[in-house]
């Protein structure tokens, strides 16, 4: 397993002093107005007095000039009035409010908006990304004021490779595009699930240091089956039912052709598609492309790293993890990822397939209840882990939650439903009996609605020593006495943005299972024993820079020992083998973008 180097804190550190201290010119190719009116370069009225001279800005913003530190502080004070005066209002109008203010800063000054970003990631994530970028999804048509990233529609094909070139930065690293058909657990929301790759994008910034200008969050709008949206005159996709067949996949073709022929060494994150796409698209595209499907692999790692840390924190070795029993409620493109990643890891521990043909550890439950051999119509990715019939007294095709809970005694009980509330008071009551020692409820479905549990219920019905965690963020839990039942968030934001990193540093020519192993090996050795006692088994999302900075350099070495490293700038595949595994962190924290105001340098 990979060994955790935390000198990368330090590293980070130097690299941010050193970045502070003689930051890097930029070159800018326009001047007065159009610099002021463009968020990547735009400073407010943090520009020096010599830098108005040369772009021409002199009279263009009022005299004074206001530090970066001034600039900061202005913002937050304004974002703590906005907490203060919207005390009363409902959880969801302030939710929508805090986006709105961070949005505006986005719009007007990136380097300053990422900067409090970064800052204040454990308060801001929840904003920008899952619960609240759910909410902005659902309610973009009135939300929208300027458009961000790039919108390819089903009527633009054949116009793809010339369309791509409208995308005004020359070089960009990470693309991360949806269809917008399963949008987090709220169904098919079209051309307005454009908000999960801004959102997403901004954690590769925040979490990975992907410079701003080199992402580029798309839509690819093949229409919408939400009746909903159809008929509303003021929704901004194709009012049309989505494609389907070979219609639909010589859509994403195109763009993919597009995008790697502007582009070669860019990486492609598939985010939030439907169950059949995603598996598809993953399958034609990940020997093709240096691409992968967070929902099912990114979210695979993270999972499986919370599995290993469920089993430390009974007290037992990881080789016990093939012991474990698993019900994975959610039969989808996440659940089927979880079951097929533990199942390899599963495998490798054990060092032969053979025992694991019969998948005993594994209990997989969809919207009609067990799965079994008899399952009419099954799909061929969950047909793997279908029980028999009857094998535990009871148990049929279709058997309930409740009754799979209560004749498995699961050691662990994990929703990828997308449904909220589906482990009720009943199933997690029946989890007391569970043959683990300490339980395990993880209720990953997103947003905090579509969560399978809160973890106020968990901990109240289930017991007060379950290791719990979900995908959404919850508060932790008092318990009385002055002990808190701790809750971790079991989101694939601790991987994705690292497996991004890692492929683009190596400059890997694909994404391979081992990378992605290695990947969930680092998030899983990343926690003490001490940590994992207490039931803590991931990170704080306030150190998400540093886990980052890991898995992307344990993600690098495994692209190397694969022989899938061509390099990256101007250190070549050569240079990359050379390098130690500190050496490697080095270069991944070295090589991560930090706001501050650069000097722009006009280029005619
Ligand atoms: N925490 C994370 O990092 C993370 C990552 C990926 C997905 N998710 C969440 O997981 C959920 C599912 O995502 P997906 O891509 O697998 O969706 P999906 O649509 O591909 O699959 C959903 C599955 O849930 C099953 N299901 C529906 N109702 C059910 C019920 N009442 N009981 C049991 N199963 C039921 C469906 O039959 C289907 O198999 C979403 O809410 C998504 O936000 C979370
Ligand atoms: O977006 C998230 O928060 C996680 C995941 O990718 C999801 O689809 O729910
Ligand atoms: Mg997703």
């Amino acid at each position: 397993m990979w060994n955790i180097a935390r000198s990368a804190t330090r590293s980070l550190r130097q690299s941010r002093r050193f970045s502070a201290a003689i930051p890097g010119p930029c070159i800018v190719h326009k001047r007065g107005t159009d610099i002021l009116h463009d968020p990547w370069f735009n400073k407010d009225t943090g520009f020096p007095l010599t830098e108005r001279d040369r772009l021409g800005l002199r009279g263009l913003l009022p005299p004074r000039v206001i530090s970066f530190e001034q600039q900061y502080e202005r913002f937050m004070n304004s974002y703590r009035s906005l907490e203060n005066n919207t005390r009363s209002e409902s959880a969801s109008v302030v939710s929508l409010a805090k986006w709105r203010i961070l949005n505006r800063l986005h719009d007007r000054n990136e380097t300053l908006y990422y900067r409090v970003l970064i800052d204040n990631i454990k308060d801001f994530a929840p904003i920008i990304y899952t619960p609240t970028v759910g909410l902005v999804c659902q309610n973009y048509g009135g939300l929208f004021r300027r458009p961000r990233g790039m919108y390819f529609s089903a009527k633009d094909k054949g116009e793809m490779m010339s369309m791509i070139y409208n995308w005004p930065s020359q070089q960009v690293d990470m693309i991360v595009i949806t269809d917008g058909s399963r949008i987090l657990g709220l169904g098919d929301l079209g051309v307005q699930g454009i908000g999960i790759p801004i959102g997403k994008l901004d954690m590769y910034v925040a979490a990975a240091g992907i410079n701003p200008q080199r992402i580029l969050p798309v839509m690819l709008d093949v229409g919408t089956n939400n009746q909903k949206l159809l008929q509303d005159n003021l929704y901004l996709g194709l009012r049309q039912p989505r494609l389907e067949g070979d219609e639909y996949l010589s859509i994403i073709d195109e763009f993919m052709e597009a995008a790697y022929t502007r582009w070669p060494k860019a990486i492609v994150q598939f985010e939030d598609f439907q169950m059949k796409w995603a598996f598809e698209t993953l399958q034609r595209y990940r020997k093709r492309f240096c691409m992968f499907n967070d929902d099912i692999q990114g979210t695979a790692g993270v999972a499986l790293a919370g599995l290993l840390g469920a089993v430390r924190a009974q007290g037992k070795p990881l080789k016990d993890f093939v012991k474990q029993k698993i019900v994975v409620v959610g039969a989808g493109s996440a659940g089927i990822g979880v079951l097929n990643m533990a199942k390899q890891a599963a495998s490798r521990m054990l060092g032969s397939n053979e025992i694991l043909e019969s998948n005993s550890q594994f209990w997989l439950l969809d919207k009609d209840g067990l799965v079994t051999k008899e399952r009419k119509n099954i799909d061929p990715a969950a047909a793997p882990y279908a029980r028999v019939p009857g094998e535990l007294e009871g148990l049929g095709e279709g058997a309930t939650l409740l009754d799979v809970v209560k004749k498995v005694k699961p050691h662990v009980l994990l929703g990828l439903s997308g449904v909220g509330g589906v482990f009720n008071e009943q199933v997690l009551r029946a989890m007391q009996q569970s043959d683990s020692c300490r339980p395990a409820i993880f209720a990953m479905s997103n947003p905090t609605m579509n969560a399978e549990c809160t973890a106020a219920d968990a901990f109240k019905h289930a017991g007060e020593n379950i290791i719990f965690a979900s995908g959404s963020p919850f508060e932790d839990v008092p318990l009385g006495n002055g002990k808190v039942g701790y809750v971790n968030q079991a989101n694939n934001m601790y991987l994705f943005p690292g497996i991004g990193l890692g492929a683009l540093l190596s400059g890997a020519r694909l994404i391979s299972d081992g990378m992605l192993q290695a990947a969930a090996e680092c998030l899983a050795s990343y926690m003490t024993e001490e940590d994992i006692a207490k039931g803590v088994l991931f990170p704080s999302i306030s150190s998400i820079r540093h886990i980052t900075t890991q898995v992307g350099a344990a993600v690098v070495e495994a692209a190397v020992a694969e022989e899938l490293a061509e390099g990256h700038g101007d250190v070549d595949p050569k240079e990359l083998s050379h390098m130690s595994k500190e050496d490697k962190v080095d270069y991944v924290a070295r090589n991560m973008w930090y706001p501050i105001y650069s000097p722009l340098v006009h280029e005619k």
